[in-house]
């Protein structure tokens, strides 16, 4: 295969943060006077974004009709969300098992490493270095950094723009329909993980070039693959 960078997606994939989403989202819920979910329905409402989860559990189901919700309604909701995930975040966040050695493995085997994440930009930082990963990843992209966002190839077709290398030479890894989509539409290879948060379905049904259920197996194919 012969490629330089390796895109990975972050909630769902390297981290499993659905625990402190889901707190900050009922904690928003509670604040404005509302009923709160358990954390099996909140987590097949991420992956679209933090504005998006919060319109989601406004009206209390994934799809979210276009006038359902007023603007200054959402603003509201989602500056309630903000402020009780930038507290929360990080609490109950874990890695996912082996992604620690994982990466530093692919790193350490000379490929250039990314960060895609629909999760706003700005609590990405802390996150990052709550893991000790501040330094692993050549470019990171929040959902907000561009206008677009996954699966736009937009954030994708930027990150290789900016590291000089091209769409053929990267592979996005994700586990998510939104990270698939956008590998396929920024010409990508793509690999996806079958653990994560993916609307409750298969990932493997988004047609990814592969797909692995653990996070060890994907790198070990990396490593053999693509020499
Ligand atoms: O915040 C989200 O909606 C999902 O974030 P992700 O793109 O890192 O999975
Ligand atoms: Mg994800």
């Amino acid at each position: 295969m012969d490629k330089q960078l390796l895109i990975f997606d972050f909630d769902g994939t390297l981290i499993d943060s659905v625990p402190d989403l889901a707190d900050a989202v009922n904690a928003m819920l509670s604040t404005l006077g509302k009923d709160t979910y358990p954390i099996d329905t909140i987590r097949n409402w991420v992956g679209n974004g933090s504005r998006m989860l919060v319109a989601r559990a406004l009206v209390g189901k994934i799809e979210v009709l276009e006038d359902e919700l007023n603007t200054d309604t959402l603003d509201h909701a989602e500056a309630v969300f903000f402020t009780a995930y930038k507290d929360i975040s990080g609490s109950k966040t874990v890695a996912y098992p082996d992604v620690d050695d994982g990466l530093k493995q692919l790193r350490a085997a000379g490929y250039t490493l990314a960060l895609v994440t629909n999760k706003p930009i700005g609590f990405v930082p802390k996150i990052l270095q709550s893991f000790g990963w501040q330094e692993l990843f050549s470019a990171v992209l929040g959902g907000d950094s561009l206008p677009q966002k996954k699966p736009d190839a937009a954030p994708l077709l930027h990150v290789c723009q900016t590291l000089g290398v091209t769409p053929a030479q990267a592979i996005m890894i994700g586990d998510s329909r939104n990270d698939i989509l956008a590998g396929q539409n920024a010409g990508m290879d793509t690999l996806g993980l079958s653990y994560g948060y993916n609307y409750g379905q298969d990932i493997r049904k988004l047609n990814p070039t592969h797909a692995f259920d653990d996070f060890a197996a994907l790198v070990q194919w990396i490593l053999q693959n693509d020499a």
